[in-house]
């Protein structure tokens, strides 16, 4: 647990950047502060690592304050991810990711082979490995950061806008392979940003922040959503909180309909789900393909039960026939939803069914 106990902090031209916080970050979890650039996230952040020391109150690791830790030890336990990798540039991938239990002392051939399984872990090629940073993409490079930050094994871990530098489609896949990666390593991570969406789609709990550093809400994302505690939070979430609400509900108790067998020319008539459709499957190649009355063909989006009603309604807009497809546990195509089976989300919202 990571407390934050009446902390504030001034800097020494009078900039009041946190204004009494109070925040209790348990162990295992995923928190995000957010809030306009300026609020004192980063401050806040920087306090847990005594990077910033706070000029009023405490920050305390497991009851201990971290005032009396020495730091060097302090940061050996905590993982720092920043906004652009900030990587060694003259050192190899591989050498910037064993940077950590060099410095731990583990010898050279030890601490790479720390590295390649850090490496291995957020999903970058060995063959990257011999490179330096310039030799990356963006999101390459802060993959590596994100190694470097693991490779340690640290209880904690600091992310500070860690995707704000690449392109959406690969912030997403960075958020996505975060997420999954949590999920397993259960690290305690605090991230910064300033992008709602992203801490909303990421954090068990959100910190809003407001300028001077003042905690506005500290909450769950759906809380955060749909009960604003002032008009701060709801300015925040305002805008499209009916579809980011459908986020938080999965199609776990939605009303399937079993795909029924195909017919003799190995194709399934989707019946009144979609009149005149058919569906095409191929196991072996892994393909479904909806055929159309007058011919057309489209490949059918596919969603497991752990998905979210937003995406169901997202692909069943896209789709030509309304319909999206369910798999079971196994991958296997079993029953097909459309816009009706989605629509007692849709009426009585999301808190009731989330
Ligand atoms: N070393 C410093 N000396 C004086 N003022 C500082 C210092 N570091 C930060 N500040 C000020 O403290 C306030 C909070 O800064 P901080 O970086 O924590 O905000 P932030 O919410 O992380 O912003 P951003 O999203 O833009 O990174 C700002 O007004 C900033 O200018």
């Amino acid at each position: 647990m990571i407390t934050f106990e009446s902390v504030s902090k001034t800097f020494p031209d009078g900039t009041k950047a946190v204004t009494d916080l109070d925040l209790e970050i348990p162990t295992g979890s995923f928190t995000v502060l957010v809030g306009p650039s300026g609020c004192g996230k980063t401050t806040s952040m920087r306090m847990i690592n005594r990077m910033v020391a706070p000029t009023a109150g405490r920050v305390l690791i497991d009851g201990q304050d971290i005032a009396e830790i020495r730091a060097v030890t302090l940061r050996l336990g905590i993982g720092y991810v920043l906004q652009n990798a900030g990587l060694f540039p003259h050192r190899t991938v591989l050498d910037n990711v064993a940077t950590v239990q060099r410095l731990l002392g583990l010898s050279k051939s030890q601490a790479r082979a720390k590295a390649h399984e850090a490496l291995e872990r957020v999903g970058l090629d060995a063959a990257l490995a011999n490179r330096y940073p310039a030799q990356l993409s963006g999101g390459q490079q802060q993959r590596v950061g994100v190694a470097r930050a693991l490779a340690a094994d640290p209880p904690i871990l600091l992310m500070d806008e860690p995707f704000s530098a690449v392109d959406p489609i690969v912030r997403e896949e960075l958020q996505a392979e975060v997420r999954h990666l949590q999920a397993e390593i259960k690290k305690t991570i605090v991230m910064v940003t300033h992008d709602i969406d992203e801490a909303l789609g990421l954090g068990d709990k959100i910190a809003v922040m407001a300028p001077g550093g003042q905690l506005q809400q500290y909450d769950t994302p759906l809380q955060i959503l749909t009960r604003p505690a002032n008009s701060f939070v709801n300015s925040l979430v305002a805008k499209d909180r009916g579809f980011r609400t459908l986020s938080f509900a999965t199609l776990k108790d939605v009303d399937a309909t079993s795909l029924g067998s195909p017919g003799s020319d190995g194709l399934i008539p989707l019946g009144v789900g979609a009149p005149g459709w058919l569906l095409e499957l191929d196991m072996a190649l892994r393909t479904a393909t909806w055929r159309g009355p007058d011919g057309e063909e489209t490949g059918a989006a596919v969603l497991h039960r752990g998905d979210s009603v937003r995406s169901a309604l997202d692909a069943v807009l896209a789709s030509p026939c309304s319909l999206v497809l369910l798999m079971d546990e196994n991958d296997v195509p079993r029953s097909y939803v459309g816009l009706e089976d989605l629509a007692p989300y849709l009426r009585h919202g999301v808190r009731s069914r989330a």
